[in-house]
């Protein structure tokens, strides 16, 4: 199909139609916050009804937005989900939100885990939005981020499709109501792995371990509670995603076992990014970032003192653990549950 055929595709055929076809085209409309869709309209008719303000946060605009799902659609009808090595991103700086320079060139090798702290509203969840889309010059910070030290190419930029970086943000939107066996049969079979219904078992198990009250296969994923949603993006990205790169925005506000979560997600040499207010997973981390004012004001390594701290924090998370789940199933909780050391 020539780069025309696709232009008529996408202004004729009902987005319902394209995201069948197209299962991958899910990621891409989830990218740029498009939530659930009119599955009848075409997609230039939904995006007429997209804020300007959100297309010009990923640095586009309208006619843009158009062409690259053009060029998405493309790559993807292809099949070339062969996704190239990355051994590294650089975080160019910009500037912070008083105009001032962020003085910061950071590299991040693959097998790193960063964390991104600082106070609410400094900037942490727009640094995860500038790596996602990987910003260049563009955004509102106008920082720049590099691909294996170099600017990476337009298609890669908007054509991955979540095969570059999986953002797990605040708010889960699903962009259709697929029951949940229907949208990880969806995910399974747009990136042709093999053995798809062990695997969509394997995602719905873990799933459920994560979340607090269970859900089941015929569970529409609109109706999934927070957590519950939380638990199967955490699942569905560990397991069926073979994205290098993977941002975490404020994992704590899910209510599920972060913990078991970070140990799922972390590892296979993927660069992992989290926004944090939350002392276990800010010192789980390689490195922080420590954000002030929409700028980097500093990138700490953990020392290893903080990790012979972090074994004493997840003590102590796993007294509020267990005493959160008493108080979820009903229970009384009596004086002895806290350890002698933790009194006065
Ligand atoms: N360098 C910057 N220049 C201009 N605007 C910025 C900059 N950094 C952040 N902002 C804007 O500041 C606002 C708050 O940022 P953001 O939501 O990233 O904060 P946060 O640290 O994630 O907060 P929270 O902890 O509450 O989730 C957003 O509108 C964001 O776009």
């Amino acid at each position: 199909m020539s780069d025309s055929d696709f232009e008529t595709e996408i202004s004729t055929v009902p987005i319902g139609d394209i995201l069948r076809r197209y299962p991958l085209a899910v990621d891409y409309l989830a990218n740029i916050r498009l939530d659930r869709v009119d599955e009848t309209k075409t997609f230039p008719e939904i995006l007429q009804t997209v804020d300007e303000d959100i297309l010009a946060e990923f640095g586009l605009d309208r006619g843009e937005v158009i062409s690259h799902f053009r060029a998405f659609l493309e790559a993807f009808s292809r099949k070339s989900d062969t996704i190239e090595t990355i051994s590294s991103i650089t975080i160019l700086g910009g500037n912070n939100k008083l105009g001032m320079p962020e003085t910061v060139e950071l590299t991040i090798t693959a097998g790193e885990v960063v964390s991104i702290v600082g106070p609410t509203g400094a900037g942490k969840s727009r640094l995860l939005e500038d790596i996602e889309c990987l910003a260049q010059r563009d955004t509102p910070t106008t920082r720049q981020i590099l691909i294996n030290g170099a600017v990476p190419d337009f298609t890669k930029r908007f054509s991955t499709g979540g095969k570059l970086v999986a953002q797990l943000s605040q708010n889960m939107n699903f962009v259709m109501d697929l029951t949940v066996q229907e949208f990880l049969e969806m995910h399974a079979k747009s990136r042709m792995i093999s053995g798809s219904s062990e695997i969509v078992e394997k995602c719905f198990a873990v799933a459920n371990s994560l979340a607090g009250e269970k859900f089941t296969l015929d569970t529409k994923v609109t109706q999934l509670s927070g957590g519950q949603s939380r638990s199967l993006m955490i699942a569905d990205t560990a397991l069926l995603s073979s994205s290098p790169i993977i941002l975490i925005d404020e994992l704590e506000n899910a209510g599920i076992d972060r913990r078991e979560a970070i140990k799922l997600l972390v590892g296979n040499e993927k660069i992992v990014l989290m926004s944090t207010h939350d002392p276990l997973l800010a010192l789980r981390a390689d490195k922080r970032i420590v954000i002030k004012n929409g700028g980097i004001a500093k990138v700490i390594e953990t020392a290893p003192d903080e990790e012979l701290t972090l074994l004493k924090i997840e003590a102590i998370d796993s007294i509020l653990l267990d005493i959160r789940n008493q108080l979820r199933g009903g229970g009384v909780i009596a004086n002895e549950s806290i350890p002698e050391f933790m009194e006065n």
